[in-house]
C-alpha cells in the first residue's frame, strides 16, 4: 500500500486506531449494561450521545454513533460466491418466498463483512407478485411484467391491497432474522410508487421511462389511481416488515432521478410522502433513496424521510446542504471505487466520511448497489477502513 499523497491528504483527519473503535461483530454486539453511561470523548460534536447501541440507528437518528456505520445496497447478492451457491437452480422470486433461504442470504454479508445493518433479501416486485401481478425477474434484465398497466381498468384488474397474509413468508423470514442478527438492525424496504409504476407501465426496465411519463402527462386519472394504489401497497409491505421486527426501512425510488424537479414535485413526491407518512407511527428511521437524484435531494427529504440516500454523482458536502440540517444522509462512494487500488479506494472513502461529519448523521454506503463483479475482499477492506475512522 502506498502512503497517502501529501497534497490531498494532509488536511485529512487521522483514522483512529482500529482497536479503539470496539466494533461489535454480528451476534456478539455489546449492549451497555443498565446504568452504564458512555463517557463523552473530548472534543465531541454537539450531537447527543447515542441512546441506541447500534451505530447505524444512532446515525439515522442524529445521535453520536460509536463509529461510522456502514452497510451496502445489494450487499446480499451476486458478488458473493456463497450467495451464488445457495441460489443455484432456484429462481430469484422463488428464493424470496423461502424463509430459510432469505435468512441465510441476508446473513451472508453480515457474517462476512461485519456491516452495521442487514438489508432484507427480497425484491421491490415481491409485493406485486404477492397480489397476483403476472411478472418475473429475468436474470440479467430485471423485472418483466406480462401485461403492462396502461389504463384505470388495468389498475383495477391487477392491483388490490396487500394483506399481511399475502406475504406471510416475509414476516416469517424477518422474525427468523431478528433472532439471528442480535443487535445488528435489519432494514426492511419497498420500492416507491414511481419506480414500481415504471416497471408496471413499461413492462420491464427502461432507459428513458418514456411510456411512464407519457401516461403521467396524458392520463392523470390512471396515474393517480396507479400511484395511489402503489403507495398503499408499499406502505403495507413496509409495515409487515417492521411489525415482524425490522428496525429501519428504506424506500427505493431508484428511477426518480429521471424526472425534472417540477415533475417530481407534481406527479411523484405526493405519493412518496404518502408512503413515508403512513409508516411514521412505527417510529423506525425511514431512508429515502434514488439514483441520479442530485437535483431532487431537497424534495426527497421534504417528502418525509429521516435519512436521505445520496448517489455518488453528487459531492456529499453539497448533498448534505441540499438535504438540510434536519435529516441524516446515507452514501455515497462510487460503486466502482471498489475496483480501484486500495489507497485510492480508501482516500475516496475518507473524503466521503470527512464530508459526512457535517451532516446531522452519516451512514456510509455506496452511491448505488454493489456491482456483481465486485471482489468481496475489497468490500471487507472497505468496511474495516470505515470502522477505523475516528468519529468526532
Ligand atoms: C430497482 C430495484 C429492483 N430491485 C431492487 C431495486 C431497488 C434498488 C436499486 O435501485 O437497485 C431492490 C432489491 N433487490 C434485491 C435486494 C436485496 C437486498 C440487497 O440490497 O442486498 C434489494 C434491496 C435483490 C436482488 N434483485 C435482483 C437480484 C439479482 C438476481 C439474481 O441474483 O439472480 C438480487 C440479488 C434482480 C433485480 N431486481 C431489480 C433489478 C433492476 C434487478 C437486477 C437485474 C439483473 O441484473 O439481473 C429491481
Amino acid at each position: 500500500m502506498t502512503a497517502p499523497q501529501k497534497d490531498d491528504r494532509s488536511a485529512e483527519p487521522t483514522p483512529a486506531k482500529a482497536a479503539s473503535v470496539e466494533k461489535p461483530k454480528a451476534g456478539e454486539a455489546k449492549k451497555p449494561k443498565a446504568g452504564e453511561a458512555k463517557k463523552p470523548k473530548s472534543g465531541a460534536a454537539a450531537a447527543p450521545e447515542a441512546k441506541s447501541t447500534s451505530a447505524f440507528l444512532a446515525a439515522c437518528r442524529g445521535e453520536k454513533p460509536s463509529h461510522v456505520p456502514v452497510w451496502f445496497m445489494r450487499q446480499a447478492g451476486r458478488s458473493l460466491p456463497e450467495y451464488r451457491k445457495v441460489r443455484e437452480g432456484v429462481p430469484m422470486l422463488e428464493s424470496c418466498t423461502r424463509p430459510e433461504m432469505v435468512v441465510e442470504i441476508t446473513m451472508q454479508p453480515v457474517r462476512r463483512y461485519g456491516v452495521d445493518a442487514a438489508i432484507f433479501y427480497s425484491d421491490i416486485v415481491v409485493p406485486l407478485k404477492a397480489i397476483g401481478v403476472d411478472l418475473d425477474i429475468v436474470p440479467g434484465t430485471g423485472p418483466v411484467v406480462e401485461h403492462p398497466i396502461r389504463s384505470v381498468k388495468d389498475v383495477e384488474k391487477q392491483l388490490r391491497d396487500l394483506e399481511p397474509g399475502d406475504v406471510s413468508y416475509v414476516s416469517e423470514a424477518v422474525r427468523g432474522l431478528v433472532g439471528e442478527l442480535g443487535d445488528t438492525p435489519l432494514i426492511g424496504f419497498s420500492g416507491a410508487p414511481f419506480t414500481l409504476a415504471s416497471y408496471l407501465i413499461e413492462g420491464g426496465p427502461s432507459r428513458d421511462h418514456r411510456l411512464t411519463k407519457e401516461l403521467m402527462y396524458r392520463d392523470p386519472d390512471t396515474w393517480d389511481a396507479l400511484l395511489g394504489r402503489l403507495a398503499k401497497i408499499a406502505a403495507a409491505f413496509l409495515r409487515v416488515q417492521v411489525e415482524a421486527g425490522a428496525q429501519a426501512v428504506q424506500l427505493f425510488d431508484s428511477w426518480a432521478g429521471s424526472l425534472s424537479r417540477d415533475d417530481y414535485v407534481r406527479y411523484v413526491k405526493p405519493y412518496a410522502k404518502t408512503v413515508l407518512d403512513a409508516v411514521a407511527d412505527l417510529d423506525v428511521p425511514r431512508i429515502h433513496f434514488g439514483v441520479g437524484t442530485g437535483e431532487l435531494l431537497g424534495e426527497m427529504a421534504d417528502a418525509g424521510a429521516d435519512v436521505v440516500g445520496v448517489d455518488w454523482r453528487v459531492d456529499l458536502a453539497d448533498g448534505i446542504k441540499r438535504v438540510g440540517a434536519k435529516r441524516a444522509v446515507q452514501g455515497n462512494l462510487d460503486p466502482t471505487a471498489l475496483f480501484a487500488p486500495d489507497d485510492i479506494m480508501k482516500a475516496k472513502a475518507d473524503a466521503v466520511m470527512k464530508a459526512g461529519r457535517k451532516a446531522r448523521g452519516h451512514v456510509f454506503n455506496l452511491g448505488h448497489g454493489v456491482l456483481p463483479a465486485t471482489d468481496p475482499d475489497a468490500l471487507k477492506r472497505l468496511v474495516d477502513h470505515v470502522h477505523a475512522y475516528e468519529v468526532r
